[in-house]
């Protein structure tokens, strides 16, 4: 039987994550030997491997599974763009400066941190939080600097006051930040300085394009611009018909103000987004049946209001019939982000969805809710999941001039009575001779109430009519103004979108936190139990002896793994067996196979699980087919037990 495994023997220590992830070169400041720059990261190879296969089970998730379109936009945007979506106008965030230094800080995250700083050390100070000492490694920097006594007891009344500033934290404009820098005397938490008002600093990297710099361009900021000003093509390659989503997978660029916090916060990272296009009037969703008893965590808006966190356990379902989540199709993909995040490895205990509040949504937006992880920094957003409203299509289809409708067959046709005009086009044509274009577009311009008007003056003779600031005069011999009635078939509109926007490096490093922990015997000894889905390497071949005889048979066991379809690597190193399984526990290998004499002999091997450290044995084409189905997941751990016996030992002939 499997070993328990005491994943909880000791706390999660983030410094040990941090060396791990370090010296196995998951990731790395970029520009090292030039001294780095803030926000900026390379991926080392399993980091590489493990966004790989994230990307991966997104695209099988989302783009496979529920038949989206994916499209590969353009990075470089010429400004019209970003000035139409509002991004040039609107992407910003609010920065504070250092009164004495200059040092930037973002204002809403030093209002954020101090008070949380402050919250801990009174925590401490009622002996709350006995082991400070358990303190994430940048709280513990903040504080030896800011909080200079830690453990400082804070009136209760304050204590209520912090609470409900911080669970509103993402709700405050500028000027209110401001308020509550100087209400709560706020200074910068690096030097003691106090800091200067919240100025709106734009987000977005801008650059001009081609060589006469006359066309201004920006490095976009999300991808979703890409698929709106694709929608007309998009929607004649899904035949016309709606719903239908567009996915997309690339790079995006923000200049953060002051990122700080590793893989969460960066200049440069991938996105994952997906714009799905729904008939306003119908929001309901045609597989909502599948994912609408998965309970959610939820922290809706009007909780935070209250200046409260506690959380709402409730199935989808049930949300979206009580009001609490817009529509159907919204609630559909806080159900499938939840499926996605726990099956590559966040721990479902660590996941909720907060809804935005009033200040915070866009003002066209009709509901918005984050997935936030839990992780040593806290609450974080991983996934903004966000009702657009027809908001984007409507901008770009007025700057541009181009329809972005969708028209869907009504049952029943629409009858409607429509006042309309006729132009007597030779009489017309000669009154107006060069103005004929100008005089005709006003009255094109007409609503029904300005025709009917118009109607009425001809009757009594003529009407006046103004052009580009010229008045004409309009006679009957003109044109004829008159009811007509109008079946129409069809229903034109301007879709809604419903927008699941995923950052893949902050999920990335969640799983690295939600997976590490260390083995009882020894605090260093790190595992990252990533599951087999998204762990960089699957399988571990180990030899136990660098035997002329091993030769053939570690060929024949990793190309029998490859045509598996198992990514496996060798490991035949001179180091213990012990040390290399170490090894790979800490690149995440969920499994790993050896070959001794007794395989050269009778053709077995053994498989180690990585989590409990079971062995099993058994012929190595049987082993090879237990590690296929372990890998696609069609069997768990205790399900391979079964196929496998237990290895005693009894059939390793020793190197
Ligand atoms: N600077 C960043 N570094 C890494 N990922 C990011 C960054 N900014 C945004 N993301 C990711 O992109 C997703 C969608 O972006 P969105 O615009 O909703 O974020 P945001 O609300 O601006 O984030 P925040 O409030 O944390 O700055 C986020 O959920 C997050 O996962």
């Amino acid at each position: 039987m499997s070993a328990a495994v005491k994943k909880d023997a000791h706390p999660f220590n983030k410094q040990n994550l941090e060396a791990l992830l370090n010296s196995r070169f998951f990731y790395a400041p970029a520009f090292e030997i030039y001294g780095g720059v803030a926000g900026l990261y390379d991926y080392g190879p399993p980091g590489s491997s493990l966004q790989a296969n994230i990307i991966n089970e997104w695209r099988k998730h989302y783009i496979i599974e529920e038949g989206m379109l994916e499209v590969d936009t353009t990075i470089l945007t010429p400004a019209p763009v970003f000035e139409t979506s509002g991004h040039v106008a609107r992407f910003a965030d609010w920065m504070v400066k250092d009164k004495v230094n200059g040092e930037v800080l973002r204002a809403d995250h030093l209002v954020e941190g101090v008070l949380e700083a402050r919250l801990k050390g009174d925590k401490e100070a009622h002996g709350i939080l006995a082991d400070a000492a358990a303190a994430p490694e940048g709280e513990k920097k903040k504080k030896k600097k800011n909080v200079k006594s830690t453990a400082v007891k804070l009136e209760d009344s304050l204590v209520q006051e912090y609470e409900s500033v911080l669970a509103q934290i993402d709700n405050y404009t500028g000027p209110q930040l401001g308020e509550l820098i100087r209400k709560y005397n706020i200074v910068s938490p690096d030097t003691g300085n106090e800091v200067d008002e919240p100025v709106q600093f734009n987000l977005m990297f801008d650059s001009s394009i081609g060589p006469t710099g006359k066309q201004k361009g920006y490095l976009r900021p999300e991808t979703a611009q890409g698929h709106f000003l694709n929608f007309s093509r998009l929607l004649q390659f899904n035949n016309g018909r709606l719903p239908f989503a567009s996915a997309q997978i690339g790079r995006s660029f923000r200049n953060e103000i002051s990122p700080r916090a590793g893989l969460l916060r960066v200049r440069e990272f991938t996105m994952a987004e997906i714009e799905h296009y729904v008939d306003p009037l119908d929001k309901k969703h045609a597989r909502f049946d599948e994912i609408q008893d998965i309970k959610l965590m939820l922290l809706p808006k009007d909780v935070q209001s209250a200046g409260r966190t506690d959380l709402l356990e409730i199935s989808v379902g049930d949300a979206v019939s009580k009001g609490i989540i817009d529509n159907e199709t919204l609630g559909y993909f806080l159900g499938r982000t939840y499926l996605f995040l726990v099956k590559i490895g966040i721990n479902p205990h660590r996941l909720r969805f907060r809804q935005h509040m009033a200040n915070e949504m866009a003002h066209y937006a009709a509901d918005c809710w984050d997935a936030e992880i839990e992780t040593s920094y806290g609450w974080i957003e991983c996934v903004g999941c966000a009702d657009r409203s027809a908001y984007d299509l409507t901008v770009h289809s007025k700057r541009t001039g181009q329809a972005l409708v969708a028209q869907v067959t009504l049952p029943e046709p629409i009858v409607e009575e429509k006042v309309v005009f006729e132009l007597n086009k030779k009489n017309f044509g000669k009154t107006f001779a060069k103005e004929t274009e100008q005089v005709k577009n006003a009255i094109t311009a007409l609503d029904q109430d300005g025709l009917l008007k118009l109607q009425g003056d001809l009757k009594n003779g003529s009407a006046i009519i103004n052009a580009e600031g010229k008045d004409y005069t309009l006679t009957p011999e003109l044109l004829t103004i008159e009811w007509k009635t109008f079946k129409s078939h069809t229903r034109e509109f301007t879709p809604n979108v419903i927008e699941p926007s995923f950052g893949i490096g902050r999920i990335l490093y969640s799983v690295l936190e939600h997976s590490f922990w260390a083995r009882e015997e020894d605090v260093a000894r790190g595992v990252l139990s990533l599951p087999p889905n998204v762990a960089p390497t699957k399988c571990l071949i180990v030899p136990l002896s660098s035997n002329e005889s091993f030769v053939p048979l570690v060929r024949d066991v990793s190309a029998k793994l490859r045509k598996a379809g198992v990514f496996s690597r060798v490991d035949d190193s001179n180091a213990s067996i012990g040390k290399r399984y170490s090894r790979n526990d800490e690149l995440g290998t969920p499994f790993g196979v050896t070959l001794d004499f007794a395989s050269v002999q009778n053709g077995t091997m053994t498989l180690r699980e990585r989590d409990t450290t079971d062995q099993r044995i058994g012929k190595i084409d049987d082993v090879i087919a237990v590690v296929q189905d372990l890998v696609q997941g069609t069997i768990d751990w205790p399900q391979a037990c079964e196929r496998l016996p237990a290895y005693d030992g009894v059939q390793a002939v020793a190197e």
